[in-house]
């Protein structure tokens, strides 16, 4: 179960052994923090708040992109004790604005990639193979957030964050997007933490959500149907 405490100490009611999922003690980056939450294995944390109050950056500190204090450990192992390559790979970031290298989709996969799996990721976003042979520069905000997706899970990351993901698809695209990362945390055990201004989405998909606020100091473990404005 995902889980959440405010700095004033109470105590975070975790379901899990810390030897498993991601655990964030006090973590501050900047300005912000310090915060402290987990997410279960095969669970999903949503956090939502105001444009500009540090969602992004929250990210970028888990996947060790930016400097930051505290602790952030997967399965009981903190991110320092890993090379920053390696962590990377272990806890997989989906940016809002995903950035390509390659003229084409398919340069982006890894080679040896299973061919079986390719597909299913790709037909599961609403794609066909082929479109690992499109040019990047034909493709749409919502087709680059799926192929980001398929990029991030073909690399079988342990720990998934998302940031803003399927904010630019239609509901039957979003739908199917949702499916395929319920999938990939079911199947692989994985905790993804989903930043989402749509409350409607985070209330599908996440089993906590938390409220970052105007007040820094505070991230706020809201139940579902609060999140959703209920
Ligand atoms: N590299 C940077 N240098 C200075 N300030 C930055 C940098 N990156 C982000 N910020 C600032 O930090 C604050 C938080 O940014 P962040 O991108 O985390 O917001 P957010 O909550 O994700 O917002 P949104 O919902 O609009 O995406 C913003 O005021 C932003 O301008």
């Amino acid at each position: 179960m995902s889980t959440a405490a405010k700095e004033s100490g109470r105590p975070s009611p975790s379901s899990f052994p810390e030897a498993s999922g991601l655990v964030v003690r006090d973590l501050r980056f900047g300005d912000n923090g310090p915060y402290r939450f987990s997410i279960g294995p095969g669970r999903c944390l949503g956090v939502s708040g105001p444009s500009g109050i540090g969602k992004s950056l929250l990210l970028r500190a888990l996947v060790d992109l930016d400097r930051h204090q505290g602790d952030v450990l997967l399965g009981g192992r903190s991110c320092e004790s890993y090379p920053a390559p390696q962590w990377r790979r272990l806890v997989a970031l989906v940016p809002a604005e995903p950035r390509w290298w390659y003229p084409e989709v398919g340069r982006h996969l890894p080679p040896d990639s299973d061919a079986e799996e390719v597909t299913a990721l790709v037909e599961g976003c609403g794609f066909s193979r082929d479109v690992l042979d499109w040019q990047v520069s034909r493709l749409s905000t919502g087709e680059k957030q799926r192929l980001a997706v398929v990029r991030a899970l073909i690399r079988r990351p342990s720990v998934l964050l998302l940031d803003e993901t399927g904010s630019a698809l239609d509901e039957q695209a979003g739908r199917r997007l949702e499916q395929v990362i319920a999938d990939y945390r079911r199947n692989h055990e994985a905790p993804v933490l989903w930043v989402s201004h749509d409350h409607n989405q985070l209330d599908r998909v996440a089993d906590h959500v938390l409220l970052l606020g105007r007040d820094r100091l505070q991230i706020s473990p809201l139940p579902r149907q609060e999140a959703a404005g209920r």
